[in-house]
C-alpha cells in the first residue's frame, strides 16, 4: 500500500507538491494527470526515496520512505518513461541480475516465465537489450518488478512514445498488475489511458492534488473536459 500523508515539497521558495494526501491500496492503480510542472514526478520521487519530504510522510506499506534506506525500496518497483537496463545484456541477464540484486536467484526457465507473463515474446529473452523498442523494455521493467516481488509500481509516463499496440499490450499488463494485488501509482499525460487502465484518477495543480476520481465513474471525454477545467 502507498500513502501519502501531508506529504509537501519545496524547493527554496518553490512548493513542487503542497500537502498531498493519498492512498492507494493493494489492487488499485491510481493515474496521476497534470500539466508538466504540476508536481506528478516529484511525487513519485519522494515515494522512491530519491528526494526528502520538506514536511509530511510518504508510506509504502504503512513503513515512512527515508532517502537511501532499503527498508521501503525493495517493496518498490519503478518504471520510467524508459527503462534503461544493461544494453549489452540480454532480457534474462538483465532479469537475472536484478534479481539477485534483491535476494532472488530463479532457474532461466522461471526468468523466462517472468518474461513471457509479461509479453516478451522467447526468441527476444536471448537477445542484447541495446535493439530493444521501448514496449520491450518496459516488459522487462515489469518482469524486474514481478520478479523482486514487489508490491508497490511507480511508472512514469509509461505510455509516452508508445504505439497503440504496444500501449494496448501495457495496459493489459497493469490490469494484471492490479488483480495480482499490486499497488500502482503511475504519472501519464494520457487521458484515455488513464481511464482504461486506472481504478482511481487524481488531477493535479501545481503541486496540489485537486480531483481524486473513481475511474468507474468517468469517461474519457468527461475527464477531459474535467482535466480542462482544472488545469
Ligand atoms: N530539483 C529541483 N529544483 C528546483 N525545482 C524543481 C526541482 N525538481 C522539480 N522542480 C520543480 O518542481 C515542479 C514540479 O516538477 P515535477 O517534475 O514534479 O512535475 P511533473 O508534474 O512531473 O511534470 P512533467 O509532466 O513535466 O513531468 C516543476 O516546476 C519543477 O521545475
Amino acid at each position: 500500500m502507498l500513502q501519502a500523508i501531508s506529504l509537501s515539497k519545496q524547493y527554496q521558495s518553490f512548493r513542487a507538491l503542497d500537502n498531498l494526501n493519498l492512498e492507494i491500496k493493494a489492487g488499485e492503480v491510481f493515474c496521476l494527470l497534470g500539466q508538466n510542472g504540476a508536481g506528478k514526478t516529484t511525487t513519485i520521487n519522494l515515494f522512491l526515496g530519491f528526494t526528502a519530504a520538506t514536511s509530511g510522510k510518504a508510506l509504502v506499506n504503512g513503513q515512512e520512505v527515508v532517502p537511501g534506506a532499503a527498508a521501503t525500496r525493495r517493496h518498490i518497483a519503478y518504471i520510467p518513461e524508459v527503462v534503461m537496463l544493461y544494453e549489452q545484456l540480454s532480457a534474462l541477464e538483465n532479469l537475472d541480475y536484478f534479481s539477485r540484486l534483491a535476494g532472488f536467484i530463479y532457474s532461466q526457465a522461471q526468468l523466462s516465465a517472468f518474461l513471457l507473463r509479461c509479453g516478451l515474446h522467447e526468441e527476444a529473452h536471448r537477445r542484447a537489450l541495446k535493439g530493444f523498442s521501448k514496449g520491450m523494455r518496459q516488459k522487462v521493467g515489469i518482469a524486474i518488478a514481478l520478479a523482486k516481488d514487489a508490491s508497490a509500481i511507480l511508472m512514469d509516463e509509461p505510455t509516452s512514445g508508445l504505439d497503440p499496440r504496444a500501449t494496448d499490450e501495457f495496459t493489459r499488463l497493469v490490469l494484471e498488475l492490479g488483480r495480482q494485488g499490486k499497488s500502482v501509482l503511475m504519472a501519464t499525460h494520457d487521458i484515455f489511458n488513464a481511464v482504461s487502465l486506472g481504478t482511481h484518477i487524481g488531477i493535479m495543480r501545481r503541486g496540489q492534488l485537486i480531483h481524486t476520481l473513481n475511474a468507474s465513474d468517468i469517461n474519457a471525454g468527461d475527464l477531459q473536459k474535467l482535466y480542462l477545467q482544472t488545469i
